[in-house]
């Protein structure tokens, strides 16, 4: 049997969207609409014979701040009752984004391990129930809602249910040509902290509803930019600085916001083309998850 698996996940940047809350974790969620990244993680597991040793890195660096792996994990051991004593396991994620800026990266590296562990210790798993796993780490570590569905299937994603993507419905808007997405990063912003907060909630949710109908009415890329906007504005979310750059990008581009849930700009446009200073540009993913 195969002792090392490496698979890609797509970052993933949210517009809007609105919380479901649920006391059910596979039923808690979001609903929204965000698009996905050619940038993404790269997550590289192996597995042997061992003691129960597991290493968790970044970039090839350990990372002991690392919640919502170990937790991957952890979902991982218990649900299959796999008797980690049994093996080392060996995790590094590969990725060129920050983490905690509003790219999804904590879905991505849930995703990067539960699309690989299992399969490594020979449980037989369906695309879904990967998905779910993620799904179940996230809520838990509040470190996301929505990311995990839109990550494993690429693309412009409308999400128009919550929950977990078992149950997951989702629309893609169509991309005719390669779309450039431009970011510009300034600085963190816990998830946690915004999704846990009652009036963050109470604006959150306000906003978001109604945003997801327009779009459902007239799913276009300019109309997203549009909304997700407004939805940065109507949730008093974004920082002035952040709409210093926006502003910017919004001149040069199809339309410009605010990475939900990070301290970052982005924009989108059929040009790499900016002014801005040190960007990180890339394409809309249209894969999703692949095997590399
Ligand atoms: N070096 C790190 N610093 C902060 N968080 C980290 C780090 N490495 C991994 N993490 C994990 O990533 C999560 C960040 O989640 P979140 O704020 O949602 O970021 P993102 O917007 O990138 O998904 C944390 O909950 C933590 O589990
Ligand atoms: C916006 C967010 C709740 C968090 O996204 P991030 O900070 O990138 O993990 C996302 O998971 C969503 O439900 O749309």
């Amino acid at each position: 049997m195969k002792n090392e698996l490496s698979v890609f996940v797509p970052s993933h940047i949210t517009g809007f969207f609105e919380i479901i809350q649920n006391s059910n974790p596979l039923l808690k969620g979001s609903k929204g609409a965000g698009i996905t990244l050619d940038e993404g993680v790269v997550t590289n597991t192996k597995i042997k014979d061992g003691n129960g040793n597991i290493i968790i890195n970044v970039n090839n660096k350990e990372d002991s701040l690392n919640t919502i792996s170990k937790k991957t994990v952890k979902i991982i051991l218990d649900r299959y009752n796999v008797n980690i004593q049994d093996y080392d396991i060996y995790i590094n994620h590969d990725s060129k984004l920050p983490i905690g800026a509003g790219f999804g990266t904590s879905a991505a590296f849930a995703l990067g391990i539960s699309f690989t562990l299992p399969k490594l210790m020979g449980i037989n798993i369906s695309f879904k129930e990967a998905g779910e796993i993620a799904h179940l780490a996230e809520i838990s570590q509040s470190s996301g809602l929505g990311d995990v569905i839109s990550e494993m299937f690429g693309g412009c994603v409308i999400r128009l249910n919550e929950g977990s993507p078992v149950k997951g419905i989702i629309d893609k808007i169509p991309i005719t040509k390669p779309i450039y997405v431009i970011t510009k990063t300034i600085g963190l912003l816990e998830t946690k902290d915004i999704i846990e907060n009652p009036i963050h909630q109470k604006h959150i949710n306000q906003s978001g509803s109604i945003l997801l109908n327009r779009l459902i009415n007239n799913p276009s890329i300019s109309n997203f930019m549009k909304l997700s906007r407004k939805f940065a504005n109507d949730t008093q979310l974004i920082s002035k600085e952040i709409a210093e750059i926006i502003n910017i990008l919004d001149e040069e581009t199809l339309g410009a916001s605010m990475a939900m849930l990070g301290n970052t700009a982005f924009a989108l446009s059929y040009s790499p083309d900016t002014t801005i200073d040190n960007p990180i540009i890339t394409k809309i993913n249209t894969k999703g998850i692949e095997y590399k």
